[in-house]
């Protein structure tokens, strides 16, 4: 099963600019969880102190007893094994193929013979839907297969844990939602703790159990995802509808005057989107582990939440009607 991620009173600065602050979350073991925010919040930089590639000033990452942040490098090295990793564009090399790329972590970090490297490329290719195109270059094949390689690639070391930064970008909608439905298969198959990083609201309603949201150097929310999706934060509403209203600007931050004018408007009401049910395994998988997991956790949690995020989760336990709906 996959490992918890314990983050407490993370703060990470570049010089004088100050990323994000005192960010406490918890992953829970073998959970999919979503992190949400605008451009240039720092999701990026979470993904990376959370492996140790960026050391935050203050705060701690526990994963199985070891300091991500404060621990000798050994240590974050080790740990850091039990990680995989999807960057945005699958950061594939160039001049290997398909095979050779999906190969390099187990040729540069075990010392399995090639047959059983070729064995373990081979099944992982096909768990992300790229049988047969072993011998292809990263420029020969489309984004959407360039990140589905990313995938395996991130998959051959067996981790523990899964880190995907913005795995949709520069995928159309039909595209995404395979995406989605593969994340969740994944997921089922191998019971790994992930975190998404992305903007796509589709995921962040359809795919995860969890979601937080990053925004003007703090963590608005991080919980069960019928929190945020019922959640009436001027700033997680307006993310959600896609508004060019509310606190989100261009630069990320409006200023107040800017704030003051649009509250004087009296502007048409966006969609909002409906809480759609979660993504189940395809046909064929397993059931999700994470899924009786999670359900004893909220219920646990049930009463300190807020009262529409209640109602979601209990709807969303009730059976659903013979028409499919709850
Ligand atoms: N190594 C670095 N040195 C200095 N500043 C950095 C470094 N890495 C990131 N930053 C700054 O940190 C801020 C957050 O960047 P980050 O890439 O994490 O944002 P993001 O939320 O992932 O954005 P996007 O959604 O656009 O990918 C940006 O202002 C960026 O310029």
């Amino acid at each position: 099963m996959g490992l918890e991620v314990v983050v407490e009173g993370l703060t990470k600065s570049f010089g004088r600019q100050t990323i994000w602050r005192d960010v406490s979350l918890t992953l829970p073991a073998g959970e999919v969880s979503v992190m949400l925010g605008p451009s240039g919040t720092g999701k990026t930089v979470f993904l990376k102190s959370l492996i140790g590639l960026l050391k935050p000033e203050r705060g701690r990452v526990l994963i199985d007893g070891v300091d991500m942040v404060n621990d000798p490098d050994r240590k974050v090295y080790e740990t850091r094994k039990r990680f995989g990793l999807m960057f945005q564009d699958g950061a594939l090399f160039g001049s290997m193929n398909l095979f050779d790329n999906i190969a390099f972590p187990l040729r540069e970090h075990t010392r399995k013979k090639e047959s059983e490297i070729r064995r373990i490329v081979l099944e992982r290719m096909e768990m992300v839907g790229l049988a047969g195109q072993e011998r292809k270059l990263p420029g020969q094949i489309s984004g959407g297969m360039r990140k589905r390689a990313g995938l395996a690639r991130a998959l051959v070391l067996d981790p523990q844990i899964i880190l995907c930064d913005e795995p949709d970008s520069g995928l159309d909608p039909v595209r995404t939602a395979y995406l989605s439905q593969l994340l969740i298969d994944l997921n089922a198959r191998i019971d790994a703790t992930m975190l998404i990083v992305t903007h796509n609201i589709e995921i962040a309603c359809t795919v995860p159990d969890n979601i937080g949201m990053l925004f003007r150097r703090d963590l608005v929310t991080f919980g069960p995802r019928e929190v945020l999706l019922t959640s009436d934060e001027p700033v997680v509403a307006q993310f959600l509808r896609g508004n060019r209203h509310g606190p989100i600007g261009m630069s990320e931050e409006k200023d107040a005057t800017a704030l003051a004018a649009e509250a004087r408007l009296s502007l048409p009401a966006a969609r909002v989107p409906e809480i759609v049910p979660q993504l189940e395994p395809s046909p064929g998988m397993p059931d999700r582990g994470a899924v009786n997991r999670r359900r004893e956790r909220v219920l646990s949690m049930l009463a300190q939440l807020p009262p529409a995020a209640q109602e979601a989760i209990l709807n969303s336990l009730l059976p659903p009607a013979r028409d499919g709906r709850r």
